[in-house]
């Protein structure tokens, strides 16, 4: 069987940290694609002499030239610009909007049988902006976001209760922002309910209600820290998962921002909901039951998403 092919558009620090694990989980062949001349070659071949240490084969070339990701299963999206202390997520939409604009013809010219992953933010404006540039069936374009946000709630709860992360499962739903929604009533730890390990004295509502906060927040707590960029390291980890969960069919139910008709009482945006992965891309939508509070809170997520395409509308008349 000829070796898969893993497309990166952006050459940064998550395209970068995204090309190594792709390439120490063998998942293929790897182009890394940037406008920037000299970086994406520059790193395939750093990544390219790990390959005699770690002994994976895979070919990584670094590329300018689109047609180079002609033939790709997955493509990932982390290409244009990421925020500065001091600036939100949605600062970013005027720059990175021409950005996916770029990144969708060229994925439609060149590779339009892949499967496509938005990293950039905005998230769940670019992954919407990128799917209307492209013009590949919504099944197809997914936006990372959930499986970060998700992996960090995991985080603080594991730390929070003393217990191992492998056994804590969250969900984050709604929009990549400030107003996402971490949902309580599907977060567990080995199938207790995190309200019954408050009940057992594992925590108290009052800590968990700040770790719910602290999840919000989760990305600028980086960006402050930084100073320079934000997170890449989980969120290349996040978006590899998702790669897999298509390139290995394996029916893995994951938050992501997926285009809903419908669902939730949403109609064509793209939003944080849970997911199945698999062949066939975003095969299903899966629709659970939220508690008002949680609906309430959806709601508000999704007007600020619906806000940023408003925008998006104005920048670029194509869109309306
Ligand atoms: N969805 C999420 O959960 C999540 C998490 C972290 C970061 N992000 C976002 O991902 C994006 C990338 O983050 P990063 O840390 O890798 O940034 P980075 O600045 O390190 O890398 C971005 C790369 O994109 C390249 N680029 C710019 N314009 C391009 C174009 N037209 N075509 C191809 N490449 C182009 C740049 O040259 C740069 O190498 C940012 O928008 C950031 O906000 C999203
Ligand atoms: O916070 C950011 O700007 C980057 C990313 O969206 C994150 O959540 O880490």
């Amino acid at each position: 069987m000829a070796r898969k092919k893993i497309a990166l558009i952006g050459a940064g620090n998550i395209g970068g940290t995204l090309a190594h694990l792709a390439a120490l989980k063998g998942l293929g062949d790897i182009v890394l694609f940037d406008v920037v001349e000299g970086v994406p070659q520059g790193k395939a071949l750093d990544l390219s002499q790990c390959g005699p240490v770690e002994g994976f084969d895979a070919n990584i070339k670094g590329s300018n030239d689109y047609a180079d990701i002609a033939g790709a299963d997955v493509i990932i999206v982390t290409a244009g610009v990421a925020r500065k202390p001091g600036m939100s997520r949605d600062d970013l939409l005027g720059i990175n909007l021409k950005v996916m604009k770029a990144v969708g013809e060229g994925i439609a010219a060149n590779a339009p049988d892949a499967f496509v992953i938005c990293i950039t933010n905005p998230l769940d404006a670019m992954v919407w902006a990128l799917r209307e540039f492209s013009g590949l069936p919504h099944n197809k374009v997914v936006g990372m976001a959930g499986v970060l946000d998700s992996a960090r709630f995991s985080h603080f709860l594991a730390e929070e209760f003393g217990v191992s992360v492998k056994d804590v499962n969250t969900f984050v739903l709604g929009g990549h922002g400030d107003t996402m929604v971490p949902v309580l009533e599907y977060s567990t730890v080995s199938g207790i309910p995190v309200a019954d390990l408050i009940d057992m004295g594992f925590s108290t509502k009052e800590k968990v209600d700040e770790i719910i906060k602290r999840t919000r927040g989760g990305g600028g707590e980086i960006v402050a820290l930084l100073k320079t960029g934000s997170a890449y390291y989980a969120p290349a980890t996040s978006g590899i998962a998702m790669a897999e969960a298509y390139l290995y069919d394996q029916k893995r139910i994951l938050p992501a921002a997926a285009h809903l008709t419908g669902q939730y009482g949403i109609d064509d945006l793209y939003v944080g909901v849970p997911v199945v992965i698999g062949a066939g891309g975003v095969e299903k939508v899966v629709e659970v039951k939220l508690s008002d509070e949680a609906k309430g809170n959806l709601q508000v997520s999704v007007d600020a998403v619906k806000e940023l395409l408003v925008a998006c509308k104005g920048i670029d008349g194509s869109l309306n």
